[in-house]
């Protein structure tokens, strides 16, 4: 039996730490695991080799609240039976103790300690990391199936575009232009294609497990109560469409309507001095022109080179080694076209 009929993320924020197992079947005849804080596994009665192994995960900041709130109602109508799914879902609230302090991270930034980077400390953040992995790779050794994973997070400024998503970086592997088309029918037609490896969660998931995975970005924080879940209404119609059904065609990539962009570089946070040269609420996507003064860093300065550019995610207190920004180049309507149509 499990610990609790409705609402988990209330039992979670009032449990953290509960790593007690337990199962039920819900009303559609699906076993459900609770099998740690914040990790449940539903598996279908019946599932054919059609089916895809879905990871969804939300909280890897604790503050992001919006995506949490809305696995919460997507889990609620899983136990009432008013939502069945046609494939094994692994349901992560990443980082509850975050949570419980309204705050991004407690001491380390949780979404870089993936791919093996929680080796390198003991905090609680390094034990989730370890944590979320573990249950991630055995959930998809279980089902031996197509492997998805969407990171949900929501971003701390503003943004010109509302909802993006972030491509990792894997060279090897083509773009999937079903899953670009299922972004755009979750409502997020801004992609930004990732230059190089990185230690996030999505990372994780597309480099080790071979995943279709993004982060996606749904908008800015806000406090838990505070969302306006209507802003999502497209995602939670695509991902429900997904589940119920053993095959979506999402159709093709409308380019007409993507903005996609190619991520250029990184700002790395070198030391206390890093001072950006624009307002702190400047949105997300900002455009500056070849040579404009981003940063100043250190004695020198940081300026636009090959641009256009915008600037995404800047942030001057994140700590001193991580990305503190990245800059991002438009790709024009050919290139859009092209990738489509390869
Ligand atoms: O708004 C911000 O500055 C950060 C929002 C956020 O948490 N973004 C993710 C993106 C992960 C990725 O690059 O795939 C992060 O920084 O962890
Ligand atoms: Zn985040």
């Amino acid at each position: 039996m499990l610990p609790f009929t409705s609402d988990y993320l209330s039992y979670l924020l009032t449990h953290p730490s509960d790593s007690e197992y337990a199962q039920a079947e819900l009303p559609g005849g699906e076993k459900i695991e609770l099998i740690g804080a914040g990790a449940l596994v539903i598996t279908p009665k019946h599932f054919t080799n059609h089916c895809k192994a879905i990871v969804l995960s939300a909280g890897i900041h604790g503050n992001e609240t919006a995506p949490i709130e809305w696995l919460n109602q997507l889990l609620d109508d899983l136990l009432k039976g008013t939502l069945r799914t046609h494939h094994p879902l692994l349901l992560l609230f990443g980082h509850p103790n975050a949570m419980i302090a309204a705050k991004r991270e407690l001491e380390f930034n949780l979404n870089r300690l993936f791919c093996g980077a929680w080796h390198q400390g003991n905090s609680l953040e390094h034990q989730r990391a370890a944590q979320l992995a573990g249950w991630m790779s055995d959930f998809y050794e279980r089902f031996a199936l197509e492997r998805l994973h969407y990171d949900l997070h929501t971003a701390i400024r503003g943004s010109v575009h509302e909802k993006f998503a972030v491509a990792p970086y894997i060279p090897q592997r083509p773009h999937n232009l079903s899953q670009l088309a299922f972004l755009q029918h979750c409502d997020v037609n801004c992609v930004l294609f990732y230059h190089q490896s990185t230690q996030t969660f999505s990372y994780h998931s597309a480099s080790v497990h071979d995943a279709q995975s993004f982060t996606v970005e749904l908008g800015q924080v806000k406090p838990f109560g505070h969302n306006d879940l209507s802003r999502l209404r497209a995602l939670d119609s695509a991902i429900r469409r997904l589940v119920t059904h053993v095959r979506v065609d999402w159709g093709t990539v409308r380019y007409q309507q993507c903005h996609w962009y190619q991520v250029t570089e990184e700002i790395i946070r070198q030391d206390e001095n890093l001072e950006f040269n624009f307002a702190d609420d400047l949105a997300n996507f900002t455009l500056f022109e070849e040579g404009e003064l981003l940063a100043t860093q250190g004695g020198g300065l940081i300026r636009v080179k090959d641009g256009p550019k915008a600037v995404v995610f800047p942030n001057a207190k994140v700590a001193i080694g991580q990305r503190a920004a990245i800059l991002v180049k438009a790709m024009s309507r050919s290139q859009c076209q092209h990738l489509v149509n390869s």
